[in-house]
């Protein structure tokens, strides 16, 4: 049947023009018609105008997510993360090389030992299941040798040196080799464990385990690894707009970064027009990612001055108190919609930034126009998260806090403010903590399925199906009154469990 002659719900223009900012959960989409099946539908979209990823998934640069563990995960996933600028350049491009001399999807940090030094205590071992030992006790000597934790338990002497009762190392393998490239090599060493070692950088990367191939091997199948042009694992890197951001940039290239975003919560300024040019003519092979934008208006300059991507949200994240603070932003469901309606023509790619709480959210900001979304909150639980899980009233969690929030200003006032020492500082963002949600290498792939069938229901086997079935007025959508939005969540149990997978 003709379907302009069942005309119902709101086209995406009508909605979005009435003058209200609308968040994803105000909004929602009526179904369309299936005629594929939900493996069939493919997320793979561009983070920027020249970079390819197969799932639309971005961590955020923020110091509670994305540094190299979190970053090597996500592009082993086939997503991108981008890591944060609260530290020194230095720093930030010790992260990036890191990333790149990676080629297993986690990281293992080994403790590592000489053959004289003595293990003391238990804590000496971390959450590690053996110490390395190698010539000189640091990475970048020869491994020769492990110290298993059951073995140290076991003896009587256990302050004795390590060479005295260490399991000998055979072999390592290259750190350029992929999961079952490693695996392979473990039998060289008996099966238990082999390093990884880079030769460029001539030191141990990671001390591989018989249990870690074993856990990776169990998680649903990643999606297709996302690469940089140098066969690497892609990544991305945060930084400013100051003067001397120009000399981070530089650093960063050097390590390798694949993509810069340049940070800030209102990227319409002189200051973000003159970097998107400086970046652009100084590496007109890099491509660079502007924001925070929310408004056509905004996003036309940005796209004008060059940026290869747009990332759009402001006030929207968990963490923010920007729109209490200073009363400028938008809801998120409006402000992806307005932006990408804008920057489509340009083919700029748009990211969309914050307020990702489930997997309806990222459905609704990828068909709303988005290419990707960058999440927070949602990785800031995971293993891969930077700091350590505490116990808080009988709950796992990690600390996550906004890059606004005064604790992550101080950290950063050295590096990032400098000659800012002065002024007053107000914060726009908060600290807190989020529960503990195991490894984004099980949880992201369970949510990339929700996500598909999501697209199914809507008859959208890809992102350019979405953003086309939205443009030609064929999807269409409602606002929910707060009783629908009680509705579409669990109501009226006395208890219940909620597990997605
Ligand atoms: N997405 C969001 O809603 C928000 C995000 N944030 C996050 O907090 C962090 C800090 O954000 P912002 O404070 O917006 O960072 P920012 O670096 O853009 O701005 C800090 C201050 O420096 C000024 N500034 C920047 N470049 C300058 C230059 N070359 N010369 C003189 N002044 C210059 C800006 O105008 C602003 O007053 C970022 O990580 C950002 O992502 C903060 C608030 C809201
Ligand atoms: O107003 C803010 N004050 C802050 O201190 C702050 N820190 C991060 N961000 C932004 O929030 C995004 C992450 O949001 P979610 O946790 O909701 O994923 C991030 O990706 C940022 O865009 C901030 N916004
Ligand atoms: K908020």
């Amino acid at each position: 049947m003709d379907i302009a002659a069942i005309e119902d719900g709101f086209p995406a223009d009508r909605l979005f023009g009435r003058g209200y900012s609308y968040t994803y959960d105000d909004v929602i989409f009526l179904p369309h018609y299936i005629d594929f099946p939900a493996d069939a539908v493919d997320l793979s979209t561009q983070l920027s105008r020249n970079i390819r990823l197969s799932v639309p998934c971005v961590a955020s640069p923020m110091d509670t997510v994305t540094e190299a563990s979190m970053a090597v995960s996500m592009a082993a996933l086939g997503g991108v993360g981008i890591v944060h600028y609260n530290n020194t350049s230095a720093e930030q491009a010790t992260i990036i090389r890191s990333v790149k001399s990676r080629r297993i999807p986690f990281v293992t940090d080994p403790v590592i030992m000489g053959p004289s030094d003595r293990i003391l205590t238990a804590d000496e071992f971390g959450s590690a299941p053996c110490v390395l030992v190698t010539e000189s006790g640091s990475a970048k000597s020869k491994p020769v040798g492990v110290v298993w934790s059951a073995d140290w338990w076991n003896r009587t002497d256990r302050d004795a040196p390590l060479s005295s009762y260490m399991v000998g190392l055979a072999a390592s393998a290259p750190s350029s080799y992929d999961l079952e490239q490693v695996a392979a090599s473990l039998g060289l060493n008996g099966g238990k464990c082999v390093p990884t070692v880079s030769e460029e950088l001539g030191e141990v990367v990671d001390l591989v385990t018989e249990a870690d191939v074993e856990r990776i091997r169990a998680l649903p199948k990643l999606g297709v690894p996302s690469f940089g042009s140098d066969g690497r694992f892609l990544v991305g890197a945060a930084m400013g707009t100051r003067e001397q951001d120009k000399e981070r940039l530089e650093h960063l290239v050097r390590a390798g970064a694949n993509v810069v975003i340049l940070d800030s919560s209102q990227g319409n300024s002189i200051y973000q027009i003159e970097m998107i040019k400086y970046v652009k003519s100084t590496y007109p092979d890099l491509d660079v990612i502007g924001g925070n934008v929310v408004t056509a208006y905004q996003a036309q300059n940005l796209i004008q001055a060059g940026a290869d991507g747009l990332r759009v949200g402001m006030g929207s994240g968990s963490i923010c108190t920007t729109q209490e603070v200073c009363a400028v932003g938008r809801g998120q469901a409006t402000a992806v919609y307005k932006v990408s309606s804008i920057a489509q023509h340009s083919g700029v790619p748009v990211i969309a930034d914050g307020g990702i709480s489930n997997s309806g959210h990222i459905v609704k900001a990828l068909v709303l126009g988005a290419s990707t979304v960058m999440m927070g909150s949602f990785l800031a639980g995971s293993t891969e998260a930077p700091g350590v899980y505490e116990y808080r009233d009988g709950r796992k969690v990690k600390k996550y806090r906004g890059m606004g929030s005064l604790e992550a200003m101080t950290k950063g006032s050295d590096a990032r403010y400098l000659g800012d020492t002065l002024k007053l500082k107000i914060a726009q963002g908060v600290v807190g903590a989020v529960a503990d949600k195991g490894s984004v290498l099980k949880f992201i792939p369970y949510t990339m399925q929700a996500v598909k069938q999501g697209f199914q229901d809507l008859g959208a086997s890809s992102l350019p199906s979405a953003h086309s079935l939205l443009r030609n007025q064929v999807l269409r959508l409602e606002v929910r009154t707060g009783a629908a939005q009680v509705e579409g969540g669990v109501h009226g149990l006395v208890s219940y469990e909620k597990k997605a997978f």
